[in-house]
This record gives C-alpha cells, sequence and structure tokens, in this order.
C-alpha cells in the first residue's frame, strides 16, 4: 500500500489522510486504537531528549535517572480487522533506530537461539552464570529498545515458561512493548500444561502494556477477498497479470517461496507457497502422475489454492482430464478456496462430452460454479477459521 504523508508522527492522521484519498474504509475503532498508538509514539519522542547528555538534564531526572517506563500497548481482536495495518504505520513512524518488529513466533526463535549460545559459552568456560535469561535480554535490549510483536500467541510450552522471565528483565531494561494478537492477554496460553506457572506473565504484560481491542464491525481481509476474481478467463497476459494481482491480495504481502507437501516416499512440488496459499499450473497436478491422495494432502496442507492456465480439455488429455475432476472433487469437498485461470468458462473447457467422463465432468462444471459463489466463500471462512496458522 501507498503511503501518504510519508512521516506525519501520527497514526490518526496517516489514517485519516489515506480515508480522505480514498484508500481506507473509514473505521472509528481504528481511530481509536490508532490514538493509543500516537500516545505510545508521543512518549517515544518525550522520552529521548531524557536520554541525551545536557547540562540541565539532573535537574529533570528523577529517582534514580533512569527514563521514566513507558507502557507499550497490546490490540487484540477479530482477524482482517487492521492490526497489522496499525502496528505498521505506528513502526514505521517511531522515533527510534533501536526498534525491532517481529512475528511473534519468530522472536521466540531468536530467544532459544540466544539462550542456546549462552549455554555453549557456559560449557566452554566463557561465562560462569549459567542463568541465560540476564544476558540474552541485555543482548534484545542492546539491539532493540522497541519491540513490536505481529500475532502475540503463547501455545509452547518452552514459550510459555521463559516469558515471564524474560519480559522481567527486558522491561526492568526500559524495552517497550507493542504487540498485535487475536487473543486477549487473559486467554494467552488458555489450556496450556502448566498454566500455573504462566499466569505471572500475564500480570506482568498487564502492569507494562495497555490492553485495547480493536472491534471494527467489517472483517477488511474477507471483505477484499470477497472481491477478487476467482476465476479468470481466457488465457493470456491479462489472465496472468490479473492472477498475479490475485496473488498478491491474497497472501497480503506474506513471503512467497517454493514448498513442498511430503507424501510417502516422494513430495509434491509446490512452485510458490505463503502461509496456507499454494500457487500451482495446470500442468503441475494435472500433468503429472498424481491422483486423489496427493490432492488430498494439498488440501490438508492449504486453506486457498492458485490454480493457472487450465487449458482446452481435448480427446488427447483424458488422463489430465480426469485429474482435474478428482483435484476439483477433493478442494471443493475440503471447502479449500480456488483461483482459477482457465482457457474457457467451466461448461466449455471439456471439448466434447463423451461417457461417463463427461457426466462426470458435469459435476465438476457445476462445482467450479458453486465455487465462485458467496454461499461457497462463507463454507470456506467457517470451515478454515481455525486454520490461520502457517503451515510448518
Ligand atoms: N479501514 C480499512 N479500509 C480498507 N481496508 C482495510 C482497512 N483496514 C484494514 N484494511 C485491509 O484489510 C486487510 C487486513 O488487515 P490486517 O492484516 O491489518 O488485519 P489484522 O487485524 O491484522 O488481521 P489478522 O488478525 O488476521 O492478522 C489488509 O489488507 C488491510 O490493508
Amino acid at each position: 500500500m501507498d503511503v501518504i504523508p510519508d512521516y506525519t508522527h501520527s497514526v490518526v492522521e496517516e489514517l485519516k489522510a489515506l480515508a480522505e484519498a480514498g484508500k481506507l474504509t473509514p473505521d472509528r475503532a481504528q481511530l481509536d486504537v490508532a490514538a493509543k498508538l500516537d500516545r505510545v509514539l508521543g512518549d517515544l519522542r518525550d522520552a529521548r531528549p531524557a536520554k541525551k547528555k545536557s547540562a540541565l538534564g539532573w535537574l529533570f531526572a528523577k529517582g534514580s535517572g533512569r527514563p521514566k517506563p513507558i507502557r507499550g500497548l497490546y490490540i487484540h481482536g477479530s482477524v482482517g480487522r487492521g492490526k497489522t495495518m496499525l502496528m505498521e504505520m505506528f513502526f514505521k513512524q517511531a522515533a527510534t533506530d533501536r526498534k525491532r518488529r517481529a512475528h511473534f513466533h519468530e522472536f521466540m526463535a531468536d530467544v532459544h537461539g540466544r539462550v542456546h549460545e549462552h549455554r555453549m559459552k557456559v560449557k566452554n568456560g566463557e561465562v560462569r552464570d549459567p542463568d541465560p535469561i540476564p544476558p540474552v535480554a541485555a543482548s534484545i535490549y542492546a539491539e532493540a529498545e522497541l519491540l513490536c510483536f505481529d500475532e502475540f500467541s503463547v501455545t509452547d510450552i518452552t514459550d510459555a515458561m521463559i516469558l515471564a522471565r524474560l519480559f522481567t528483565e527486558l522491561f526492568a531494561l526500559g524495552c517497550v512493548l507493542v504487540a498485535t494478537s487475536n487473543v486477549a492477554p487473559e486467554n494467552l496460553y488458555k489450556d496450556g500444561l502448566n498454566r500455573g506457572l504462566f499466569l505471572p506473565f500475564i500480570d506482568l504484560l498487564r502492569r507494562h502494556v495497555e490492553v485495547t481491542t480493536l472491534d471494527s464491525d467489517t472483517d477488511y481481509r474477507m471483505q477484499k477477498l470477497a472481491n477478487l476474481p476467482v476465476y479468470v478467463t481466457p488465457l493470456g497476459p491479462q489472465a496472468d497479470a490479473t492472477m498475479e494481482a490475485t496473488w498478491h491480495q491474497v497472501t497480503d504481502g506474506a513471503k512467497t517461496a517454493p514448498s513442498e507437501v511430503p507424501r510417502k516416499g516422494r513430495s509434491i512440488p509446490v512452485p510458490a507457497a505463503a502461509g496456507r496459499t499454494a500457487r500451482f499450473s495446470f500442468a503441475d497436478l494435472c500433468e503429472r502422475p498424481l491422483g486423489a491422495a496427493d490432492y488430498l494432502a494439498i488440501a490438508e496442507r492449504y486453506d486457498s489454492v492458485f490454480l493457472e492456465r487450465v487449458p482446452q480439455l481435448g480427446a488427447e488429455k483424458r488422463n489430465e482430464t480426469k485429474r482435474f475432476i478428482n483435484l476439483v472433487d477433493t478442494l471443493y469437498d475440503n471447502a479449500i478456496r480456488l483461483y482459477v485461470s482457465a482457457a474457457a468458462q467451466p461448461e466449455d473447457l471439456l471439448a466434447e462430452r463423451r461417457g461417463t467422463e463427461g457426466f462426470e465432468f458435469d459435476r465438476t462444471v457445476s462445482r467450479l460454479f458453486e465455487m465462485r459463489s458467496a454461499d461457497y466463500a462463507a463454507l470456506h471462512r467457517q470451515r478454515h477459521r481455525n486454520r490461520s496458522v502457517p503451515p510448518l
């Protein structure tokens, strides 16, 4: 998304400017959260001069001379409400170079890496104190005083057990935490093993961050997706460009990379995947010897599938046609969102209707039509609501 103006120092102002330019729907709930983010921006800005050594600094320094701790912000709410978007605006405007933004799981993986490093040092006799938490916190703080986390969620017991101690140290050092999440703090690590040991972290969080909900009525992601083309025809550069643009909309900036779906003894290559969305050509899935079980494995791993360049299905493409029928059946049965580019409308794809294949293809045609409908989109949403976690 292009952003205007470049550097406003206010999330509220940026939201308003984008709404005025017609790029965003004005949203009261988002503005309320933006105002809270602006409060953190202001606190960060105000804290800066205090850190500079000025001749009169001692006059303003209170107590130990440590800067007053800045209360961060924890934004929770349902999917697609704009939490990530607000965080992006906030992060860009935060007046410090020592800032770090990461997916929470990435951050924790980094923490475990640092803990491991410390343990190796203890083993090699390089450091004495076996407790890894203070040095790990110090090394994180040395790089960033502002920590911004997307999708704060705790599911892993090793994360759960480390968090209270780690953040006690980080907050004591002066770290400011801003996070988005789908769950309220009191529901973090809900039903997790040894949850009692995790509860001090929730108290700690409440003391150091303001907690707010982003409860706009609109799921903007769904709204965007509902307006996307799901069946593009005829084939050609225009169709390719539409599919490309749709891919970017659906994956919403997530990193795209080749992947594979493991199968017994071999794996199905996925030319491009981002989160729970996979992109194939007709040749990838229907011109190779794949069967229903392979398609099922794909449907289990991904929520949305792009299938590009479905050709006219002539008599010479009997096997390919059978696979295509199989593929559409499997994706349909699993309520997978399907984005297709094809040589023709579904009913004109099969050149000749003959025997059982023709009969079966009627079902494919009907399903392809149904898969474009708002009802199917709603079913997809309902079935995949809890599967937003990217595959391992
Ligand atoms: N006011 C708005 N008008 C139009 N589009 C919006 C608005 N707010 C957010 N969007 C768009 O909606 C999509 C979803 O927003 P975003 O990813 O920030 O939601 P989220 O709350 O972080 O969702 P999740 O919890 O699933 O991560 C984005 O593409 C974003 O640009």
